[in-house]
């Protein structure tokens, strides 16, 4: 599903993260790391929004060769999410839904789960860091992406709310096929979603771990 080949990202000279090689088959991939370890990075560079040497394909499409086709196929919350402040959740839904070709409706049932109905007409610049992590959570499953990746997914969720997203994930991979790589400095729970684990070291490499 993911390869990614002689990956090497400096910031201003400084290097900070090399993956001379790593395949992650489809599923749901947890990347773990301290601070500062380079998940992120990783993370940002696979969603085609930073620069970096090397190449990453995913289903054989290279962001190098066929960069349109290869963004096409993946979705990114960050994880801290910003936006347009004077915008509305529903017109952040709508603009994601247009440029994702989503299906009609498709937010639907994601809205209705986590209870975002109440505050969706209401401008984004009064949204709590939690409301603003559920829309992002929205955004990122908008469409037909291949893989999507949830950069902190956890941070400032609630407990009730952190079971929804843990079956959003096993949904939309039982149902579509779509794989999930997600960064957390906490334990993901191995009973809710099955994953593979790939660490990022302390020399700047990764490694992959078994579940
Ligand atoms: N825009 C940037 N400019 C300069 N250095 C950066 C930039 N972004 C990240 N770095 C550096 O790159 C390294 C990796 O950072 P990154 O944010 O990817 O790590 P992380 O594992 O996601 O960290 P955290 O768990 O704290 O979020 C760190 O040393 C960081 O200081």
């Amino acid at each position: 599903m993911l390869r990614i080949a002689d990956f090497k990202k400096s910031y201003n000279q400084h290097p900070v993260l090399a993956v001379p090689s790593l395949e992650l088959g489809a599923g749901i991939h947890w990347i773990k790391g301290v601070n500062g370890s380079g998940k992120s990075t990783l993370l940002k560079a696979i969603a085609g929004i930073i620069d970096f040497s090397g190449d990453i394909l995913l289903d054989n499409v290279s962001i190098r060769q066929q960069p349109v086709d290869y963004r096409k196929k993946v979705n990114f919350a960050e994880a801290e999410p910003v936006f347009p402040e004077f915008l509305t959740g529903r017109e952040m839904i709508r603009l994601f839904a247009t440029a994702k070709q989503a299906p009609a409706g498709q937010e639907v049932p994601y809205l209705e789960s986590m209870q975002m109905q109440s505050y969706l007409d209401q401008p984004l610049g009064s949204y709590s860091s939690g409301m603003l992590k559920k829309l992002s959570l929205v955004l990122a499953f908008t469409g037909t992406p291949r893989l999507i990746l949830l950069d902190e997914p956890l941070i400032t969720l609630d407990t009730a709310s952190l079971d929804i997203l843990y079956n959003w994930i096993r949904e939309r991979y039982t149902a579509q096929g779509t794989s999930f790589l997600l960064s957390s400095h906490q334990p993901i729970e191995q009973d809710a979603l099955v994953v593979n684990s790939v660490l990022l070291t302390a020399d700047k490499t990764v490694k992959q771990l078994a579940g």
